[in-house]
């Protein structure tokens, strides 16, 4: 024997219930014997309501209302019951909507509408649905009765939430089965009093009819059938990578709905788990979808957790005074008042020192509950033994859910963990000591990223998301979501990662897109659909959206952007960067940087500030963290500057080999940065800071290669006149080295607590004389490294290696979050 319950919307319209007798169709086809319940039609029981108060209110609108619903199951007729067989269903339907008419008219008459009245209307639409489904299946030749609720389920005389008589219901559901072996269509929501009184059974009030009949005829099983796959690992409307829990236990069943799961009301089921009948959860809209099973115990769990749930809004009410530390009978008073004046609490916290109490209530009770407590502890207030009781609202409770915790060690770590690394701030916490929940209070305006980065740590087989919010798409940009779209599929399959670009921009144009911007067509679409650019708009929208594991990636060589550093790490969102502006400003700009990303959790990686990909930021990093002295640094930090002592010979011209340095992608946005020596300036001033000397950019001696006239052109393209006019003046310094055997390099040294960066002549025995292409070298005597300094080479400029130096620095943030 089993029950099968088809909700609201499964029975809702023509289509859904031809779905709803196939599978009743199969079912008896398969030959074991089933009971099925049904709901009202999906709307019908809240247009009922609005009728039934609109006619107490004398508003005679409700007549048209009320055709509306009749129209409804008339289509129904119509659509599913052979033409020579609808009159007599279409003169049932229309006797109910009599009784109905007669009902609301004397409703409007008296201006009254009692609970009781009101559970008799509301039984109008369990009782329309079920008469006519029962008639379509009779009309197939189905050995099909309608039954009645009423006459098999009696309650107390509790209008809105009977409360049932099982000693007199089970005896009767009993007796009613044993009399007849057709399929028995019962109306859910619906009961009577032992005086034939109508009553309803509140809320998930046919899924409990479903459960008592089951539970009365001891059957196998339960099937709900409504209109989602399952219960699910979060609310999918927001989380959306959600997915269907296949097995879950009762008592997480039992959790998860408290904390907003509406999927099934699970106290209403409690008859059938009583007596361990199993439940499966399925979907009238995909069938052939395994759904989730409801049973005692669950079966074999892959996560630490099975769900997530949570309530949207709430407030916390907290109460402290020291003149509550080891008095007794302080909580007991709390509560008792709270339930004398029906406000129901939905967590509750309390530290060991007992200093105060927390807890949390639905905001719309908060006035009450503060106005009860005031009364209550009046005398304590007045003595200062007690402070004023303090509400906070826009507040919202998540509760991770699942029995697997009580064997695993370290689920609230994770938990915490994740809303630290997203920088959100937990404002209350409570687990029971079953370990079946732990429950945070958060701000509302964190519950949807802090929904899917739990559930992105917890589900970890699932794929993650990392948002990206990229500034700059010239070279190293533009470089790096061609690097992005060549990676996906791996990052996908091997590292289950996926890296949505949730905004762009450059000087005109900006488009965010939480949904993502495709690395396949970024470019028509920030074309087509951006907005002009306004930096701060930008910002702002990245932090309203409030995306988990958000990362600002600034890859332009622009000053005023740095300013927006701060308010993204304080928003905790990580910033990831080549631009050195940020880290070669003042030292206390650099340090105040350092400092907010500590303190919010967050990373600020800029790896590519010097010498591009190579790993020097992070090999510095390293051995600083163990505990190493740097002595001394040297070292050749220009790829320009590089490439250009590298190809320049008597055979060519300096100007050539400038032009073809930023053809190869290795110059600054504006070459005069590089030929000027500010470029390698700021470098080595970033390299000193890291290595904990903290000077400024104004310490730095740099000596320059440019003769005047080039040093101080006005324009990118008369730099380059001036360059071509200075041709003979860097002819001669190179000839005079090359006749020497000896090479130019642009060296950078640290030693001393002092920088300095000259152009040399090194002969063949130096360590910087065999370089090639854009090479950056760099050597680190340490205490570690002091005989034979740490060296570091390789091309340190140009648009691949540095946008895949950002890409590894966008990486290591993935790791990070985890
Ligand atoms: N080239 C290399 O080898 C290396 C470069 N870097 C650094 O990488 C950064 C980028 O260099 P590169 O890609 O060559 O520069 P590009 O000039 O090619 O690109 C810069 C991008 O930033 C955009 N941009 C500039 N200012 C703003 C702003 N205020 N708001 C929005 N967008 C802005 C530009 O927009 P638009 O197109 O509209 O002008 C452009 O898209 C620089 O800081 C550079 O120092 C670091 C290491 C190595
Ligand atoms: N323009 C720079 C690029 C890297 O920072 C260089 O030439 O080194
Ligand atoms: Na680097």
């Amino acid at each position: 024997m089993k029950v099968l319950k088809f909700g609201g919307t499964s029975v809702g319209s023509v289509d859904s219930i031809k779905t709803v007798i196939r599978i009743l169709e199969e079912n008896l086809e398969k030959g074991e014997r089933f009971a099925v319940v049904f709901s009202a039609m999906g709307g019908v029981t809240n247009r009922l309501i609005e009728i039934g108060k609109m006619a107490s209110a004398g508003n005679a609108d409700y007549v048209e209302f009320l055709k509306g619903v009749e129209e409804r199951h008339f289509a129904v007729v119509r659509g599913l019951i052979p033409v020579k067989n609808q009159s007599s269903t279409f003169a049932a339907v229309r006797g109910l909507f009599n009784e109905l008419e007669d009902i609301l008219k004397g409703v409007s008459w008296i201006k009254e509408l009692s609970e009781r009245t009101l559970d008799l209307i509301m039984s109008f639409g369990e009782r329309l649905s079920t008469m006519v489904i029962t008639e379509i299946l009779k009309s197939k030749g189905l050995n099909a009765e309608f039954c009645d609720a009423r006459q098999i389920i009696h309650t107390n005389a509790t209008y809105g939430m009977g409360d049932v008589n099982f000693d007199i219901t089970n005896q009767q559901i009993l007796e009613y089965f044993a009399k007849t072996s057709a399929l028995q269509c019962v109306t859910g929501f619906i009961a009577s009093t032992a005086e034939g009184v109508t009553t309803t059974l509140g809320r998930g009030g046919s899924d409990y009819t479903a459960s008592i009949v089951a539970a009365a005829l001891d059957a196998r099983s339960i099937e709900i059938w409504t209109d989602v796959d399952g219960m699910m690992t979060a609310d999918p409307r927001k989380v959306a990578n959600a997915f269907t829990i296949p097995s879950i236990s009762y008592a997480e069943a039992m959790e998860l709905s408290h904390f907003g799961a509406k999927v099934i009301y699970p106290p209403s089921l409690q008859p059938a788990f009583a007596r361990n009948i199993t439940l499966k959860v399925l979907n009238t809209f995909n069938v052939d979808f395994e759904g989730t099973y409801v049973q005692k115990s669950a079966n074999g769990k892959e996560y630490a957790i099975t769900g997530i749930s949570s309530i949207d809004e709430i407030a916390l009410v907290n109460i402290q005074g020291s003149g509550m530390i080891g008095v007794a009978g302080i909580s007991g008073r709390l509560f008792t008042s709270l339930s004398n004046n029906a406000i129901s609490v939905i967590l509750i916290s309390q530290a060991s020192s007992e200093h105060s109490i927390c807890f949390s209530i639905d905001p719309k009770n908060a006035q009450r509950a503060s106005e009860v407590l005031e009364k209550e502890f009046a005398a304590e207030i007045n003595l200062g033994h007690i402070d004023s009781i303090v509400i906070e609202k826009n507040l919202s409770i998540i509760a991770i859910v699942g029995e697997g915790m009580k064997k695993s060690t370290g689920v609230s770590g994770k938990l915490f963990s994740v809303l630290g690394k997203n920088g959100i701030n937990v404002v209350a916490t409570a687990q029971g000591s079953s370990e079946l929940n732990i429950s945070v209070v958060i701000a509302k305006s964190d519950l949807s990223k802090a929904l899917n980065s739990i559930h992105g740590v917890f589900f970890q087989s699932e794929t993650r998301s990392l948002n990206l919010f990229i500034v700059g798409v010239g070279l190293i940009g533009g470089t790096l979501i061609e690097q992005i779209r060549n990676q996906t599929k791996y990052l996908r399959e091997e590292r289950l990662l996926n890296l949505n670009i949730a905004g762009l921009s450059n000087t005109k144009k900006m488009l965010l897109d939480p949904d993502g911007i495709k690395p396949e067509n970024w470019l028509a679409r920030v074309m087509d659909e951006g907005v002009k650019t306004s930096l701060p708009a930008f910002v702002q929208r990245m932090i309203e959206l409030n995306l988990p594991n958000s990362v600002f990636v600034d890859c332009t060589s622009d000053k005023d952007i740095v300013q927006y550093y701060h308010m993204l790490l304080d928003a905790s969102i990580s910033v990831v960067t080549p631009n050195k502006v940020a880290n070669s400003g003042s030292y206390s700009e650099y340090l105040s940087l350092q400092r907010t990303a500590l303190q919010r959790g967050v990373k600020f990686l800029y790896e590519t500030n010097v010498g591009a990909g190579l790993p020097i930021i992070n090999t510095i990093q390293g051995l600083m963290s163990s505990g190493d002295k740097f002595l001394k640094i040297e070292a050749i930090l220009s790829g320009t500057l590089s490439f250009i002592f590298n190809n320049f010979n008597s055979e060519n011209r300096f100007v050539d080999i400038v032009k073809e340095a930023k053809a190869k992608g290795f110059t600054e946005p504006d070459p005069r940065d590089d030929l000027s020596g500010a470029d390698v300036g700021r470098k080595i001033l970033i390299l000193a800071r890291e290595v904990g000397v903290p000077l400024e950019p104004e310490e730095i001696k740099i000596a320059q290669i440019l003769p005047g006239n080039c040093l101080n052109a006005p324009t990118v393209d008369a730099f380059f006149r001036e360059l071509e006019i200075s041709n003979p003046y860097f002819a001669e310094s190179q000839s005079n080295a090359e006749a020497n055997g000896m090479k130019l390099r642009y060296i950078a040294t640290l030693e001393n607590g002092k920088a300095s960066i000259e152009l040399k002549s090194v002969d063949s025995q130096h360590p910087f004389y065999t370089l090639s292409g854009s090479d950056n070298i760099v050597s680190f005597t340490t205490e570690r490294y002091k005989d034979r300094p740490l060296v570091i080479k390789g091309p340190g400029a140009g648009a691949e290696v540095t946008a895949s130096g950002v890409f590894a620095d966008i990486m290591s943030i993935s790791s990070y979050l985890g």
